[in-house]
């Protein structure tokens, strides 16, 4: 099966002269259609900067990022800004939502950017992940975990190929956290969307399809899989 997103022997330099540091280092990933990998790893060993190379945000140093059949590493300024906006959803640790909005209106914000080819119905879209219900409620009126299913289902709106989530359990306690990343992995699987998480919560690790380690800017498969 043809990957998503296929990163080959990434490499990102960051910082100048002396102080020079080494973020990713020849790292390579694929990740399929559906797939749920999980990103784990000390602090400071990379893992914001593989998802910032993944989402088009940053380029890599050297080395190649192919989204379906589109080199992101050769694409112009102009083009990732779309790539970014139609291709790719980011979901962030708390949700990162608009304190104004209603739910539905957030999760309607990404087609108000620009016109998108295929839009999923913003109201379906909050009924698919559990949040019908409080479509007219502004963020401080959801918990931690409400707050993260409307994200997700923003990130989702315009039918994302690949899905970034940065711990989105982090504000959340245990039966939360389960809830969240089970409805990822079902995202993820049911609409055929590659997702990369990174996250520092083992607990959750038995919902994704593949589990890898990132030390020192280097990704490896080494964390057997939690059950
Ligand atoms: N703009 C920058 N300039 C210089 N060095 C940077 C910059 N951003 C990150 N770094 C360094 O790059 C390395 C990787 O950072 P990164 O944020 O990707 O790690 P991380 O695994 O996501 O960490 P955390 O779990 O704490 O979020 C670290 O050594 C960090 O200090």
């Amino acid at each position: 099966m043809t990957p998503i997103l296929t990163i080959t022997d990434a490499t990102l330099l960051l910082g100048d002269g002396d102080e020079t540091v080494r973020a990713l280092d020849d790292v390579s990933l694929e990740v399929a259609a559906g797939e749920l990998v999980a990103i784990v790893g000390p602090s400071g060993s990379g893992k914001s900067s593989l998802l910032a190379v993944a989402g088009a945000l940053t380029t890599p140093t050297s080395g190649s990022v192919r989204l379906g059949s589109t080199d992101l590493t050769a694409a112009s300024s102009r083009e990732l800004t779309r790539i970014r906006r139609e291709q790719i959803g980011f979901v962030f640790q708390s949700g990162n939502l608009v304190p104004a909005l209603k739910s539905v209106d957030q999760v309607r914000l990404p087609l108000t950017f620009g016109k998108v080819a295929d839009p999923r119905d913003p109201l379906e879209l909050l009924a698919e992940v559990g949040m019908e219900h409080k479509a007219d409620r502004r963020p401080h009126e959801l918990s931690g975990g409400e707050r993260q299913r409307v994200g997700i289902a923003r990130a989702l709106v315009t039918r994302p190929q690949l899905l970034l989530v940065d711990e989105p359990t982090a504000a959340l306690d245990r039966s939360r956290s389960q809830e969240v990343v089970a409805l990822l992995a079902d995202e993820s699987h049911s609409h055929g969307v590659a997702t990369i998480m990174v996250t520092h919560d083992q607990d959750v690790l038995h919902h994704c399809d593949r589990v890898l380690e990132m030390v020192d800017g280097r990704l490896t498969p080494a964390v057997a899989p939690t059950v």
